[in-house]
């Protein structure tokens, strides 16, 4: 395979349309390229098609080791460079847990032979996500796989004083905590958001205060221990208020939102279709608008994807006895395309900062997230924003089919995705 990509006619971040060319695995010229000067070249025309710095997720559920049926590393990193990224952080939530050094370095070790984009796994912040002991943190974060994201994901930290250990803990090395902000007495069986619809629908409601109260007391030990923290999947107006807020006052914090919060709203639980159960909950069309318009001001900084693959038999049955997720590594950029940049509220450099830039510096990864320029890594993406797609489960590359966005048309599609200069996906297929 070629080791030199001249792509010609791209527009940078929707700037002028340019010529880009990757080789032996970095940018060697953004501009107009009269003679490549290498006879190994393949030039890709890119006409119509906007580059973007290869996108980073902080938030993915790989589900190995433990539950292969529903993914594994070599599927869902196959999904994630399906849809133009090309780092993402995997989830803590396996069986067994990665709470140890050991556990940490399986994962990595098996992204780096799946070699479909880097994988950077999550430490657990407590043993087991039991909530009573803080895990192995110095080792994971000074093993192969250098973890510097840790989360009991699926789990809240609720315990203050063990939240407030980690937090300082973490400042050694340049660590982040990202917490699961779910007051766990509050939501006790809770199965959607609490509102009028909730009752009607008689389904355990999921208060906003429940979450609301959590990013509230963390921003507060955040600020008095002087650590980052990191919020997931902000889902209400409040939440993104306080966000904001905290913010204001000089609190390190950072936030991110999942495209499925960013477009769905809680009344699809009126279909009693468990496709719709994710954690936390969709919420109202209120909500829905305070993250859009938390995104676009850079209150909520990043947009990860949360995808969580569950199989049919997890899904396919009664609301209060399917799983919890959704899978949206595919689709991500789409909804994003939809929610934010058609609608005026993103340019397509606020969504590399916000999907590339910003998830890699909150992750300390050096080698992702950097502009499009002479010397940097060559992780690119090509997107075509101009057509309209079907989205049908059966396509996906994941193992699971768990998407709520199947039969809806959506803009845009992933053409290639480059992982320093090799692509990963070619002509809109994995290559
Ligand atoms: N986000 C989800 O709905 N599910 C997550 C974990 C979780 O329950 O938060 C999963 O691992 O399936």
């Amino acid at each position: 395979m070629s080791t030199s990509y001249l792509i010609r006619n791209v527009s940078v971040l929707g700037g002028e349309p340019t010529d880009l060319h990757l080789r032996d695995g970095v940018v060697v010229a953004v501009g107009a390229v009269s003679d490549p000067g290498d006879g190994g070249v393949e030039t890709i025309d890119a006409t119509g098609l906007v580059a973007l710095p290869g996108l980073v997720d902080l938030h993915t559920h790989l589900r190995e080791p433990g539950r292969e049926d529903a993914e594994t590393v070599e599927s869902g990193t196959r999904a994630a460079a399906r849809g133009g990224f090309t780092a993402v952080h995997a989830m803590a939530n396996t069986e067994p847990v990665a709470d140890t050094a050991g556990v940490v370095e399986q994962v990595w070790r098996l992204g780096r032979e799946a070699g479909h984009c880097d994988v950077y796994p999550v430490g657990a912040v407590t043993v087991g996500l039991q909530g009573e002991r803080l895990a192995e943190l110095g080792a994971m974060a000074d093993s192969a796989a250098r973890v510097r994201v840790f989360s009991d994901d699926g789990k809240c930290v609720s315990d203050a004083v063990l939240m407030r250990r980690a937090l300082e803990y973490v400042k050694a090395f340049d660590g982040v905590v990202a917490q699961h902000a779910q007051e766990p007495r509050l939501t006790e069986g809770a199965q959607m958001n609490e509102g009028e619809l909730s009752g009607k629908l008689g389904l355990a409601g999921w208060p906003a205060v429940a979450e609301e109260a959590v990013i509230a007391r963390d921003c507060l030990l955040a600020e008095h221990v002087g650590s980052r923290l990191h919020v997931c999947h902000v889902s209400t107006a409040g939440s993104v208020q306080i966000v904001r807020e905290a913010k204001a006052r000089g609190v390190d914090v950072t936030a991110e939102a999942c495209p499925h919060h960013l477009i769905l709203t809680d009344e699809l639980a009126a279909t009693y279709d468990p496709i719709y159960k994710v954690n936390p909950p969709l919420r109202t069309r209120a909500d829905v608008e305070a993250l859009r318009a938390g995104l676009a001001d850079g209150t909520i900084d990043i947009v990860a994807t949360d995808h969580a693959p569950h199989p049919h038999e997890d899904k396919d049955c009664e609301w209060s006895a399917a799983a919890f997720g959704m899978l949206g590594l595919e689709t991500a950029l789409s909804i994003v395309q939809e929610t934010m940049v058609d609608p005026g509220l993103l340019d397509w450099a606020g969504v590399a900062e916000r999907m590339s830039y910003a998830p890699a510096r909150i992750g300390r990864v050096a080698d992702h997230g950097r502009p499009i320029e002479v010397g940097a890594p060559a992780n690119v993406v090509l997107y075509d924003p101009s057509v309209r797609r079907t989205v049908d489960p059966t396509e996906s590359a994941s193992l699971s089919r768990n998407t709520p966005y199947r039969g809806m048309e959506l803009p845009g599609r992933v053409v290639a995705t480059f992982l320093r200069g090799r692509p990963t996906v070619l002509a809109g297929a994995l290559v």
